[in-house]
């Protein structure tokens, strides 16, 4: 279950960093082949470099997808590593959002095939959608709540429709015990105070830091010592000239917002 193990690695490596696999062939330097081959390898180096300081990891399936089958092997072969020498959490940024019998069918390639922890979910079409992840076993799901993008504020903030797609998915997580989280962009540090009264004890999945110009510090101001957080970075771990120092400044100064 993805809740029980992300508490348990957030108190063992003392970290709510959780690295994204982004995995861009386009940005590799020369030791890796620009191929399915080179992410894992590459992906390989990434989990082996920064695994004691994060809680978890988000490969993004658009950097798989783009090569085809055997990109697809890739995050196959990237899932058997993490979990063979990790114990820690993946969650598989796939967006996905569509109706019941598609939706199951999705549901069954991360949850029975790929065996992953948790998903990440678009709810424009409903609540409905929804219920074929979460009523399988050993399945999560993180919401789109208020995303990082500059384009948050064509539908998410109008109307504060972000707010009724929080409150909506509050009510669910209390039915489903803890089997579903949000997406909360750092970008929007101004709505996370409200974000954190209407939330239960959801996890948020924070991305925005780092490459988007997130700020920390504003960030936890917002959070106002709400706890259960994932907070990602994708390109300005994986792609800086020392991921394992990357990975541990960042883990630290979270540490230091937290308070620890
Ligand atoms: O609101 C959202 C939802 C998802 N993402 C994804 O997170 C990472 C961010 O990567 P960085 O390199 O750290 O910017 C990426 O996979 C996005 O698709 C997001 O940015 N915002």
């Amino acid at each position: 279950m993805f809740y029980e193990k992300y508490l348990k690695m957030r108190e063992k490596n003392n970290s709510v960093l959780i690295v994204g696999l982004d995995s861009d062939t386009n940005k590799f330097n020369s030791k890796f082949s620009k191929d399915a081959i080179g992410i894992f390898e590459f992906n390989k180096y990434i989990i082996e470099q920064t695994n004691e300081y994060v809680c978890g990891y988000k490969p993004n399936i658009a950097f798989y997808e783009k090569h085809g089958y055997k990109g697809i092997q890739a995050l196959e072969k990237t899932v058997e590593y993490i979990k063979k020498y990790t114990e820690l959490p993946i969650i598989i940024d796939a967006k996905r959002g569509d109706i019941g019998n598609t939706a199951a069918a999705y549901a069954e390639a991360f949850f029975k095939y790929l065996k992953v922890d948790s998903i990440t979910i678009n709810p424009y079409m409903g609540m409905e959608t929804i219920n074929p992840y979460i009523e399988l076993e050993n399945s999560h799901v993180f919401v789109l709540g208020l995303t990082s993008n500059k384009g948050a504020k064509d539908f998410e903030l109008e109307n504060d429709l972000y707010l009724k797609v929080i409150k909506n998915v509050n009510e669910y997580n209390k039915k489903f015990k803890d089997k579903i989280g949000i997406v909360v962009g750092a970008t929007n540090d101004e709505h996370i105070e409200k974000i954190t009264k209407n939330s239960g004890n959801m996890v948020y999945l924070i991305p925005g830091i780092g490459a988007q110009g997130g700020s920390i510090e504003k960030l936890f101001k917002g959070l106002n010592g709400y706890k259960n957080i994932v907070i990602n970075s994708s390109r300005g771990i994986i792609f800086s000239e020392d991921p394992k120092k990357s990975a541990k400044e960042l883990k630290e100064n979270l540490n230091k917002a937290r308070g620890l």
